[in-house]
């Protein structure tokens, strides 16, 4: 199922008191057309027998029947109390009847951090742990402050998940979008009546909804009587809408870890050249860069032929079906090459060399850093980009490809590429890079969409590497660079996301970063660099991030660490311990 076909769950939470969940559901009216209830698991404050269980009288859920469509509350818990142990109970009953979820009370502004993450860390550790627990909690500053506190004593628990109960209006929604918001409660004030008097959002509160609904949470309507209108209007809401097909296949990625592809170290296989060639608009921008370069440049003054291009890591060929079309566009004939290390992809380059090129293209098996050519190319074209630019190799295979294949007056395209670095809070990438971890560390980069995350500050330029000239000597490949942003606080790091723009030829260019993205290029996403420990960062203060490129051997890798006035991380992936990119 793709993102876009999920279908988002709509609830009501009752105002009034429900007697039996049971007969509630089955026979209310009320709650006709909802997908699941948010009802309180016992009445007022139950009793316990001393034997520890709860009188029959006392309950609201009495039984399994419904338990697939009940959100259960816990009753209020007061620091200081004994309640705990009345949680501990309505916990271990929910968990007997299997209540699709538990919701704790939201910690009010008494209550003490440290009792309340305390008696949530009890619920969601050791042996008895559930898997989720749901806390309430409004969406105002002082609510997320709050609950920013109780999970940093928590440890940021991916048993923790936040049922967040809007105000309307100035809902400050930037700020949890990054946290695991799974349900949003709406209260049946908020809604207004539209000309034919059905009950609808406001625009501005409709916007907060799609877009909690877009990063998976359901939504509930905290109504007293009959909420079928208001949930036939949160269901039209958060329905699926129409997507074109780049916007669905980034949508099935949506914050999934991915772990950066290797292209030199490893053969690529056929559906990963595939998804490459859906990406349009990238093969656009080179056909277009191809055809100014073409008619931009002499081919070698000593010949009289046609210009040779060379396309150095050809894949399956789309680069070199785009140098065919630039020189008919151009109207300059030319002769290609392609040059490709992968066995797989040569097979593909043939058939294609037979069928669609008849014959015109050179086919050569090597590595364009040791391949020795008959003749220097006058224009040289490869994609070696990763998210973060240089992360799939491009400085060393390039460098070596511009010194061995092209003549000294030559065209590389690419010309240049930099990184770029932004701070991110995502608690959700956290903890899924923390679930990954055992596998492959915290103190590794992934490729992201990102969604539910929020980036704090402008993205600021790392390095760049640059082909136009030929270096007498080989390229430095190690990078290192420091960067302050001004975080628009108060917020949590929880990392760093990374980008590149290139310059292809001339105005011809790239860019994955946010502030000036090609429009509908879909085959890069950004890269994710994980933070062990989030930092907090407070309104006025700034972070800053170390970044290294470090080479030796025939290993390249990243070290990274991030500083507030008053915080810092360990440097990630000293020696590239965790992480490294191999040659
Ligand atoms: C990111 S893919 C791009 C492939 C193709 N140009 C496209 O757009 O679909 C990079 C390609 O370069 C090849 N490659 C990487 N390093 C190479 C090297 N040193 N010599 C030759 N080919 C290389 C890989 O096998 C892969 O096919």
């Amino acid at each position: 199922m793709s993102y876009a076909e999920k279908v988002v769950a709509v609830g009501v939470e009752p105002v009034q008191a429900i007697g039996d969940a049971d007969s509630y559901i089955t026979d209310d009216p009320g709650v006709a057309g909802a997908d699941f209830v948010i009802i309180p698991i016992t009445k007022g404050t139950p009793r316990v027998s001393t034997a520890g269980f709860f009188a029959l009288d006392d309950m609201v859920v009495r039984s399994s029947t419904n338990a697939y469509a009940i959100i259960g509350k816990t009753t209020e818990w007061a620091p200081g109390s004994d309640d705990g142990a009345l949680l501990s109970h309505q916990i271990t009953y929910a968990t007997y009847v299997g209540l699709k979820r538990i919701m704790a009370p939201s910690p009010g502004p008494d209550t003490p951090a440290a009792e309340f993450a305390r008696e949530l860390m009890q619920r969601i550790t050791g042996d008895h742990a559930i898997e989720a627990l749901l806390v309430r909690t409004d969406a105002d500053q002082a609510s997320w402050r709050r609950w920013r506190r109780v999970r940093d004593m928590c440890g940021h628990s991916r048993a923790l998940e936040i049922a967040l109960v809007l105000a309307g209006g100035d809902d400050d929604v930037d700020r949890w979008r990054p946290e695991p918001v799974k349900l949003v409660i709406v209260p049946s004030a908020m809604f207004v009546l539209n000309d034919a008097g059905h009950p609808v959002l406001r625009r501005s509160d409709q916007r907060i909804v799609r877009e909690l609904t877009d990063i998976g949470a359901a939504v509930a309507v905290q109504h007293e009587g009959d909420a079928g209108r208001h949930v036939s209007y949160l269901r039209y809401l958060s329905r699926p809408t129409d997507r074109d097909t780049a916007a669905l296949y980034s949508d099935a990625y949506r914050d999934v870890l991915q772990v950066p592809l290797q292209p030199l170290m490893d053969h690529l296989e056929s559906d990963t050249y595939a998804t490459f060639e859906a990406d349009l608009p990238k093969y656009d921008a080179y056909e277009t860069a191809i055809a100014k370069a073409l008619l931009g440049s002499s081919s070698s003054s000593s010949s009289k032929e046609a210009p040779l291009v060379v396309v150095a890591g050809a894949g399956r060929g789309p680069l070199v079906a785009r140098v065919l079309a630039a020189a008919a566009r151009a109207e300059r004939p030319v002769r290609v090459v392609a040059l490709e290390k992968n066995p797989g992809a040569m097979v593909e380059l043939q058939r294609r060399n037979q069928l669609e090129w008849r014959g015109a293209v050179e086919l050569v098996f090597g590595d364009m850093r040791s391949h020795e050519p008959a003749e220097m190319a006058d224009i040289l074209v490869s994609e070696l980009l990763g998210s973060f630019g240089d992360n799939e190799l491009a400085p060393e295979c390039m460098d070596a490809a511009v010194r061995r294949l092209l003549r000294p007056a030559g065209v590389c395209i690419p010309c240049s590429y930099a990184a770029y670095l932004a701070p991110l809070s995502s608690s959700v990438l956290h903890a899924r890079a923390a679930q990954y971890s055992q596998a492959h560390g915290l103190e590794t980069p992934y490729v992201v969409n990102l969604h539910a995350a929020r980036r704090l500050a402008a993205s600021e330029r790392m390095w760049q590497f640059d082909h136009h000239v030929q270096h007498p000597e080989p390229m430095q490949f190690a990078r290192q660079k420091t960067v302050e942003f001004a975080v628009d606080g108060p917020a949590v790091v929880h990392g760093f996301a990374g980008y590149f723009d290139a310059v292809l030829y001339a105005d011809v260019r790239l860019s994955i970063r946010p502030e000036d993205h090609t429009a509908d290029m879909h085959s890069w996403f950004p890269m994710f660099f994980p933070l062990t420990v989030p930092l907090n960062v407070e309104h006025g203060e700034g972070v800053r991030a170390s970044v290294w490129r470090r080479c030796a051997g025939r290993r390249v890798w990243y070290e990274w660490v991030a500083e507030t006035r008053a915080a810092a991380s360990i440097v990630h992936n000293v020696n590239g311990h965790q992480y490294w990119i191999g040659q």
